[in-house]
């Protein structure tokens, strides 16, 4: 049997054994890591924060193997049997917050209650961020009344993963049980009509990646998560987005919402004008460094996906133009954004919820 070792607002035990996150009474933890959960305790049950070491219990099996292309799914479902030992919460939907949405403090993970949270590097074989303003933590609790898992900041490819490990997380979730993915990413706004602090609906994705022989799914496909040659055209369901929709006009932010199309780039350079012009007369509204990689490999793996961008600048399309984007304005527009992206995904998580019981 193994430890389980939690913390809860700054107290850290090694009690608990097997399967269900104990909470501790004491003072300080001791172990390096924020065990306050943004200094926020939202519950009746606080936060409890995962601070055992990652292979200490982690027992993979001999199939296992985490080589230069590739990722076993044994690997995976060790990673997974790792959470599902840890949390009692059995969460069919996973979110990942992209920049903005995954910040410090006010984050949408903090709004989860009942909430267990592994920093990434407590997991066994899960990249660690690198970015400044993506945080690393895995979240379990309840938006509202739905159970659910957050990844508080993702992995990018400009940080040198290899787009396999970046997305290895959405495997993780399928195997958690999640059959629903949604996925936020902060995107520079090409099309006239959007402003800054919109929201763009992805209805579609150009994988520029992808053109250049880049893809998460390159290397051995292993059937257990779906086939050699996905149909991916029917990416961003319909269903979900009409749902966003709705919950747009019931916020009163029709005026702010769009739907478009998003283009993935390798970064972390952002775009010269050419290249702007050229993604603007390929009909890309949105362009931005993630997401497309993880929604590849969830419907790979059969998972619905959803996403949106929040327009955080507006690409520069003039060479007379002294304007240049950077990631502090990107960051901040997410946190000025943040109230709201939260609602948003809170009603939308809801919905889905609902729709997902009723056609039980
Ligand atoms: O994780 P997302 O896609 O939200 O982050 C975007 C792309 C870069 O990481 C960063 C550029 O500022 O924002
Ligand atoms: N590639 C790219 N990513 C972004 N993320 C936020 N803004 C931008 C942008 O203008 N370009």
């Amino acid at each position: 049997m193994s430890t389980v070792r939690f913390a809860t607002n700054g107290n850290a035990t090694n009690g608990g054994t097997n399967g269900v996150a104990k909470e501790a009474k004491g003072n300080g933890n001791g172990n390096g890591i924020d065990i306050t959960n943004g200094g926020k305790l939202n519950n009746a049950n606080p936060p409890k924060v995962y601070i055992g070491s990652p292979h200490k219990d982690f027992n993979p099996s001999s199939n296992d193997s985490l080589d230069g292309n590739h990722c076993t799914y044994e690997l995976v479902q060790s990673v997974a049997q790792f959470l599902l030992d840890r949390v009692s919460i059995r969460p069919k939907i996973g979110i990942i917050c992209g920049s903005g949405m995954d910040g410090t403090t006010g984050c949408l993970a903090d709004a989860l209650t009942n909430s267990t949270s592994f920093p990434y590097e407590t997991i066994p074989y899960f990249p660690t961020p690198t970015v400044p303003g993506h945080m690393g933590r895995l979240v379990f609790g309840y938006l509202g009344d739905v159970p659910v898992m957050c990844m508080q900041g993702r992995f990018h490819y400009y940080e040198g993963y290899p787009l396999w490990k970046c997305a290895m997380p959405v495997r993780v979730m399928k195997l958690v049980g999640v059959t629903h993915l949604l996925a936020s990413n902060a995107a520079g706004g090409l099309n006239d009509n959007y402003n800054v602090g919109d929201i763009m609906i992805i209805k579609d994705h150009i994988n520029l990646l992808g053109f250049a022989g880049n893809n998460p799914l390159m290397g051995p496909n292993d059937e257990r998560f779906g086939p050699r040659f996905p149909a991916i055209n029917r990416a961003y369901d319909a269903p979900v987005r009409r749902m966003a929709k709705q919950v747009a006009s019931e916020m009163g932010i029709n005026d702010i919402t769009h739907e478009g199309v998003y283009s993935v780039v390798g970064g972390p350079s952002f775009e010269t004008i050419a290249e702007i012009r050229m993604l603007a007369a390929l009909g890309v509204d949105a362009v931005g460094m993630s997401t497309v990689h993880e929604v590849i490999t969830a419907r790979h793996c059969g998972i619905t996906s959803f996403a949106f961008s929040l327009i955080t600048n507006k690409s520069v399309t003039d060479y007379e133009s002294y304007e240049e984007p950077n990631h502090e304005e990107v960051i901040d527009m997410g946190k000025q954004r943040e109230p709201v992206l939260k609602e948003f995904i809170t009603r939308l998580v809801k919905k889905i919820e609902a729709d997902r019981l009723s056609s039980k």
